[in-house]
């Protein structure tokens, strides 16, 4: 078996009485779209907080790239290529679409704090935000201004801008929250383009999206992983069907 990108082992995590996260061990294969499902509270958020170290575990190990990465600060894994996406919205509204993706782009080239900058290294810049802009079909709107996209648009260029960093993994917490039918179908059609050139973690409650989307599926109940496996492995295990009793899509 290929190394596993990203091996979480044994994670324990707990707010007072409270356990996040029980003993999570899970496996992300190189090129795989993983779905983190589970009911509201179940530690999702926590547990991507946790594989980008914003939370810092009580126990267990985060190895990526085959590389130990638990003692790590958020800061040195994001340069690893650990990149997360949605929920930490960082799109500045004042600056058009294009500049907020040069943006990104510059502050991973770690050029942030130069003042002057050749016009070369600029072009490279604005090419390179270019090219991320097309692969989440923005590119007709790099003019326009941030504040007047739509919802779905804003999400779309939260990809953008998690790509310029080169990403190895990406952390994607929610992206269709908030999404009507339309905008949902276009993130779907992003993700799917995007699948197979990174591997991605989806923590995501549209179920139609994960099922269509996920290679595998890990379902979290209170800080536990209950199942793990295909999505037709999981819809037809008896234990998630019960965790998600009434709802329609393990009916
Ligand atoms: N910093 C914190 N201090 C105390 N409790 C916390 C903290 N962060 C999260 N929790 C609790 O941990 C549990 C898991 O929260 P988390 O946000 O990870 O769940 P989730 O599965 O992502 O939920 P949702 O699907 O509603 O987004 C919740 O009960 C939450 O209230």
């Amino acid at each position: 078996m290929t190394a596993p990108i990203l091996a979480l082992s044994n994670l324990h995590k707990s707010y007072g009485a409270l356990k996040v996260t029980d003993g999570v061990t899970l496996e992300i294969a190189p090129g795989e779209l993983h779905a983190i499902i589970g009911p509201n509270g179940a530690g999702k958020t926590t547990l991507i907080s946790e594989i980008t170290g914003e939370v810092a575990l009580d126990a267990g190990t985060v190895t990526f790239a085959g590389e130990d990465v638990t003692a790590l600060p958020v800061h040195a894994r994001a340069l690893r290529g650990l990149t997360r996406s949605f929920q930490i919205t960082q799109v500045l509204p004042g600056f058009s679409v294009l500049e907020n993706v040069a943006t990104a782009a510059q502050a991973h080239d770690g050029s942030s704090f130069r003042f002057f900058r050749s016009a070369g290294a600029e072009r490279r810049l604005n090419d390179t935000a270019m090219a991320a802009l097309a692969q989440v079909g923005l590119a007709p709107r790099a003019g326009t201004l941030a504040a007047s996209l739509s919802h779905g648009e804003k999400r779309q260029l939260e990809i953008a801008m998690a790509l310029v960093s080169e990403p190895k993994l990406l952390l994607l917490d929610e992206p269709m929250a908030g999404m009507g039918r339309e905008e949902t179908e276009r993130m779907v059609d992003l993700l799917m383009a995007l699948k197979g050139r990174y591997p991605m973690v989806l923590v995501e409650h549209d179920m139609h999206a994960v099922f269509r989307l996920a290679d595998r599926i890990s379902v979290l109940v209170y800080g536990r992983v209950i199942a793990s496996g295909s999505p037709e492995q999981v819809r037809a295990e008896p234990a998630v069907r019960e965790a998600y009793l009434g709802e329609e899509e393990f009916a």
